[in-house]
């Protein structure tokens, strides 16, 4: 069906580490993502969320099974064809915001979009629309060292959206913020991606902002359990 945006197939990926020796960290993971759904990732740490999110983003290659992006299977796509798929398609949020630090929000918004080939007058409105859905407009001017650990995680969010993705992944997106930021700037996230259409995979520690979502997932055993 067309309205899947992401579909993981029985993904398997076993790291070949020195002592002790292989880590198998996915076991058969299947994952469907509809259009405009979002879905928590709920996982204790080193079960291997990051793993999975670098294979559905196209960071990474599974050693069995299979990637769809809006429905194009990317099993033994080259390089420039991942590349690609994961500009247009794949917007990624991490713990850190890995802004560039030289350049003012805005200009963090509007250089993706330029490498796309949307226009200036475009980008420009594109950024600022996105800054003041999720309440920072007054902070486009800024680079990211003149704002605080909230704003600068917001732009981040707005950055990755910037070339309109159909897949959100987003690894402990709140993780660096104290609790109570995290609650404000995990909400504006929710609310930036509602009714867009897009559909998310965001990993979180936290149960009650997990519980915000349409579903929750738990990766357990190398394996994705509906919860
Ligand atoms: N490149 C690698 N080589 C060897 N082992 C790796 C590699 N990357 C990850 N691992 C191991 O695979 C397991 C899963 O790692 P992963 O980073 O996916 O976990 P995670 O669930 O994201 O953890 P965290 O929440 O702590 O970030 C861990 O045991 C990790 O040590």
């Amino acid at each position: 069906m067309n309205d899947v945006s992401l579909r993981l197939s029985g993904l398997s990926k076993t790291y070949l580490a020195g002592t002790p020796g292989e880590v198998q960290v996915l076991r058969g993971a299947d994952l469907e993502l509809r259009a405009g759904e979002t879905v928590a990732l709920v996982a204790p740490s080193g079960a291997g969320k990051s793993t999975l999110l670098h294979i559905a983003g196209l960071l990474d290659t599974p050693d069995t099974g299979t990637v769809e992006i809006g429905g194009q299977d990317m099993t033994g796509k080259g390089d420039r064809r991942r590349t690609a798929t994961r500009r247009s398609d794949v917007g990624f949020v991490y713990q850190f915001h890995h802004l560039l630090p030289e350049f003012t929000a805005l200009e963090n918004i509007t250089l993706p979009q330029l490498a796309n080939g949307v226009t200036e007058r475009e980008a420009r409105a594109r950024a600022q629309d996105l800054l003041g859905r999720v309440g920072v407009a007054n902070r486009a001017d800024h680079r990211p060292a003149a704002m605080s650990g909230g704003e600068q995680q917001r732009v981040a969010f707005c950055r990755a959206l910037a070339n309109k993705p159909r897949v959100l992944l987003a690894d402990e997106p709140t993780g660096n913020l104290d609790p109570a930021t995290s609650d404000q700037v995990f909400a504006a996230l929710v609310d930036l991606v509602s009714g867009t259409g897009l559909s998310a995979l965001i990993a979180t520690h936290n149960m009650e902002l997990a519980a915000r979502m349409d579903r929750m997932l738990r990766l357990d055993g190398g394996m994705l359990i509906e919860d």
